[in-house]
Order: structure tokens, then sequence, then C-alpha cells
């Protein structure tokens, strides 16, 4: 079981609404996809209209809400919108994010480390999206986050890990969740992800803008479900030299 702080979850799939072709489809990809966890940007709902297909959608028991606050520049920006959803009935469990750069959308460290600070002190579960960076996540956790969330690659980019060797680390040092978040491209990201020792992963656009997002949201729940799994197996270390799988002594020889 995926534990964020005192909820526990059966998937370790997160999904972000938004960006998907319609919302209908995004209805059966979230079937299909089987996450317990939403994250959408409050900045982008309208809370007061009950029409807003997007309030309409969330409104279910059935799952999580993992409001986010895209859209903040600064600490103080991102506590005002996670005020804003918890107010609104959505959630106190809020993914901290706030962007540096308006070109590569990575996020704001300073900023991100104030906003969660302020939260924490506020009562919100805080799930900081962050870069790759070991020594960042590290503080985070002593500050008390409940979870990591380390970026694959860029916002959108669907390049994959592009450093495994700094994701390697945040999974080895942490005691809270470490979710992937970000830059997933394809199924086989998402496993690598897993297979490495994350314990989840959030993504949006790898499914939302897929050719078949239904297929694709399937296609990433059981690539996050194998993923775990070899993990939980153990796979065999890397040799350098070939080890053969057959006796090489002792072979008839008919030539
Ligand atoms: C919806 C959400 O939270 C996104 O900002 C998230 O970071 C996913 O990014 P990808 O679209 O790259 O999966």
């Amino acid at each position: 079981m995926l534990k964020i702080g005192d909820r526990t979850f059966r998937s370790r799939l997160l999904l972000g609404t938004g960006t998907f072709p319609s919302v209908d489809v995004q209805r059966e990809a979230v079937k299909a996809s089987e996450t317990e966890i939403l994250t959408f940007a409050v900045a982008k709902m309208n809370m007061d209209d009950d029409d807003d297909d997007l309030v309409a959608e969330l409104n279910s028991d059935s799952f999580s809400m993992l409001p986010n606050t895209a859209g903040a520049k600064t600490a103080e920006e991102a506590v005002r919108i996670a005020k804003l959803a918890r107010a609104s009935g959505l959630s106190d469990m809020v993914k901290v994010e706030v962007i540096g750069d308006d070109q590569t959308l990575l996020p704001d460290a300073v900023e991100t480390y104030r906003a969660t600070e302020m939260l924490l002190e506020e009562g919100f579960i805080t799930l900081p999206y962050i870069a790759d960076d070991p020594v960042l996540a590290s503080k985070l956790e002593e500050l008390g986050a409940h979870a990591v969330m380390p970026g694959a690659a860029p916002i959108g980019t669907g390049r994959g890990i592009l450093n495994p060797l700094h994701l390697s680390y945040i999974v080895a040092q942490s005691q809270v969740p470490v979710i992937v978040d970000a830059g997933i491209g394809a199924p086989s990201h998402a496993s690598l992800a897993m297979e490495m020792g994350a314990d989840a992963v959030l993504l949006n656009r790898a499914i939302s803008q897929a050719d078949d997002p239904v297929k694709m949201a399937e296609a990433m729940k059981l690539a996050i479900q194998a993923g775990r799994l070899s993990y939980e197996a153990g796979r065999i270390p890397v040799k350098r030299f070939a080890k053969a799988s057959s006796p090489q002594e002792g072979v008839p020889f008919y030539g």
C-alpha cells in the first residue's frame, strides 16, 4: 500500500486531470487507470460554477483529491491557492508547485521550500514537486513534508528519467514516499521509476495526449504494477561478463 500522511492507497498511479481531449475521454481514462488520486490545478477551476466540467467530475467520493498550486510563483501565492482549495472542501492534501522559470517550468527550490514550511504550519499534508535534487529532497523531508515529488524531466516533455543516478539517491535516502512526477512519456519510463524503488508515479500528458488515452491509461497502470512487482522481487545484478544458463562441462560432443 502507498501511505501518504495518514492515508493509504492501493494504486500507485496519480493522474493529472486537464489536457484530455474531452471530459468523456478523461472519465474513461481515469477508470482504466484505476487511479485513486486525481490532481488538478486549483487556479484553472471555477469553484463557483457547479456546471464546471472538472468540478463536477471531481465531485466524487471514489477519489482522493490532490489540488496543486500550479500558477504560483511565490510561496505566499502557493499558500493562498492551497487555502482556497481547503476552504472549498476539496482537500487538505496539496501538491506544492511553485514554478521558477516559464520556459522550462522547473520548480523554484527556495519558494517551494518556503511554501512547504508555511503549509505544514497550517496543517496541510504537503507533497512538494521538486527537481531531481537529493539535497533538497532530504531537507524537505527533515522539514516534515509527507512525500517528495522529484521530476523525471520537465513537465510535458515526455523524456522519461533524465537523471537516474539522482533519482536513485533520493529513493535510497527517503523515509517518506517518493513520487516521480512529470516528464514521463511512456509506460517503460514509469515502470523504470517503480523498478528503481519509487513509491508512485504522477503523470498527465503521457495519457491525456496519447492517440488513445484510455488504452494508454491501462498501459500505464500495468507498467507501474509491473515495475513495483519487479522492485519487490529484486532484480538480478548487472554483470560485466556473460554467465551461461546451462552447464559448460560434461556436455556430449556430437561433432
Ligand atoms: C497535472 C500535473 O500536476 C502536471 O503538472 C504534472 O506535473 C504532470 O506532468 P506531465 O504532463 O509531464 O506528466
